[in-house]
This record gives C-alpha cells, sequence and structure tokens, in this order.
C-alpha cells in the first residue's frame, strides 16, 4: 500500500513522516524530491529564482520517474507499506501553480497527463491542511516557494485535487497542536491499513 504525505510547506508532513517510523518501523520510508543525483539537481533549481518553470517541473518528474523504478515500485512489489514525504500531488499543486502564468492553457491537467502514462497513483494521500500564512512562517521562507502569496495558489490546487478525488485524501487539520496532528495522523494511517 502506498500512503503519501501531503500539503503546504511548513504543514507538519515531516514531522508526521519521522513520528510513523516509529510506529512502522518495517515500512518503507521515503521522499520527494529525493536524495538521488535527480532529486540534487531540483534542489538546485529551487535554490534559483531564474529557473524556468516548466524546465523545473522536467526536473522533479525526472526525480519521480527514478524514485519509481528504484524505491517505490520495488517496495511495492516486496508487499512493503510505502509512505513518502510528498510525491505526485506535489507537482499537480506547485507547479500547476508556477506555470499558472505561462503558455499552457491548463497546466494542473497537462501536468497530471504527463504522469498519467507511467506513474503509480498512491492508495491514500494524507492531506496537511493549513492556512498559507501560518505554513509560510513555520518554514521560514527557506526557498522560493515557501510565500504566502504563492502557498495560496499552491493551496486552491490542493484543493482541486481533493474535489477530484474525494475517496483518495484524508484531511489533518494542521494548525492543532503537534501532539493532536500527530494522534490524528496514527489513526489516519491504522484506519487505513484496517480497510485495505
Ligand atoms: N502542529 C504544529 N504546530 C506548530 N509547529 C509545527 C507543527 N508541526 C510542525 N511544526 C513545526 O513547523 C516546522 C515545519 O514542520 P515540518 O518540517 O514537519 O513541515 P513540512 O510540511 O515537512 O515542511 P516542508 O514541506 O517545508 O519540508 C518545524 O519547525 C516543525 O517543528
Ligand atoms: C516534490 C515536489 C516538491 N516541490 C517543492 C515543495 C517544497 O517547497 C520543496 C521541497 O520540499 P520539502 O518538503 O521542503 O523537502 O519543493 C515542488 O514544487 N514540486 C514537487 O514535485
Amino acid at each position: 500500500m502506498l500512503i503519501t504525505l501531503e500539503g503546504l510547506d511548513g504543514s507538519g508532513k515531516t514531522t508526521a513522516w519521522e513520528a510513523l517510523q516509529d510506529v512502522y518501523p518495517d515500512a518503507t520510508f521515503t521522499h520527494e524530491p529525493t536524495d538521488s543525483w535527480y532529486g540534487k539537481a531540483v534542489r538546485r533549481s529551487e535554490g534559483r529564482d531564474d529557473a524556468d518553470p516548466l524546465a523545473e517541473l522536467f526536473l522533479f518528474t525526472a526525480d519521480h520517474a527514478d524514485h519509481l523504478s528504484r524505491v517505490v515500485k520495488p517496495a511495492l512489489a516486496d508487499g512493503d507499506l510505502v509512505i513518502s514525504d510528498r510525491y505526485t500531488d506535489s507537482r499537480y499543486a506547485y507547479q500547476a501553480a508556477s506555470l499558472a502564468d505561462s503558455d499552457l492553457q491548463r497546466p494542473l491537467e497537462y501536468i497530471r497527463g504527463i504522469h498519467q502514462a507511467f506513474t503509480r497513483e498512491p492508495d491514500a494521500t494524507l492531506y496537511f491542511d493549513l492556512d498559507p500564512e501560518t505554513a509560510a512562517a513555520r518554514a521560514g521562507a527557506t526557498n522560493k516557494f515557501e510565500h504566502a502569496s504563492f502557498l495560496s495558489e499552491v493551496r486552491a490546487n490542493y484543493e482541486r485535487l481533493v474535489d477530484a478525488e474525494p475517496g483518495r485524501f484524508v484531511r489533518i487539520d494542521a494548525s492543532r497542536s503537534p501532539e493532536q496532528v500527530l494522534d490524528s495522523v496514527e489513526d489516519a494511517v491504522a484506519r487505513l491499513l484496517e480497510d485495505r
């Protein structure tokens, strides 16, 4: 089973992903961007304000293709529970926002279309829902995406994704205390595993 954690920068995904490692020590824990050389190329691009947004989409997508073939698909083939801190929805939400003013007519649909031919969709996605101002403040503006105005466009895209596939997403109210958020996350994962 593939479970992904999604949401704005600073919404608490990594905090939850780390806590889940104590609860499910045998699961495969992974993340995007990855630590591969593709992931390092992505990190370089994130650090550049002059990066071309379409080129950046393809860097993130190359990292995803490598992540799928090297980590995600083999772990799923072994019957592992796979929990990924960010995955395809990050591209649909973030790169659709960075390409909003490009020549692409419908960036979110275009990006989904690129992935459809080769990706493995998540079985379930925990969506850490947080307002963009709090998210930006928690994230500390360490890259070009971590600003409230951009994050509010990203959030609108996440909402479109949730509306399109309500059965896949579990909304986590990420504005609560870390303890409350972790309790909800652990309950949600336990329920997903029971229902599978
Ligand atoms: N529920 C919470 N309330 C307040 N602060 C929190 C909460 N959860 C996490 N934090 C703090 O917010 C910051 C960002 O948390 P975290 O790295 O888990 O978020 P993230 O969603 O993984 O962010 P990014 O996508 O930027 O990596 C950290 O300093 C973390 O300690
Ligand atoms: C996978 C992915 C990530 N991003 C953005 C979102 C964040 O601002 C950074 C890195 O993520 P992290 O959780 O802080 O490590 O990259 C993106 O724009 N598109 C993606 O596909």
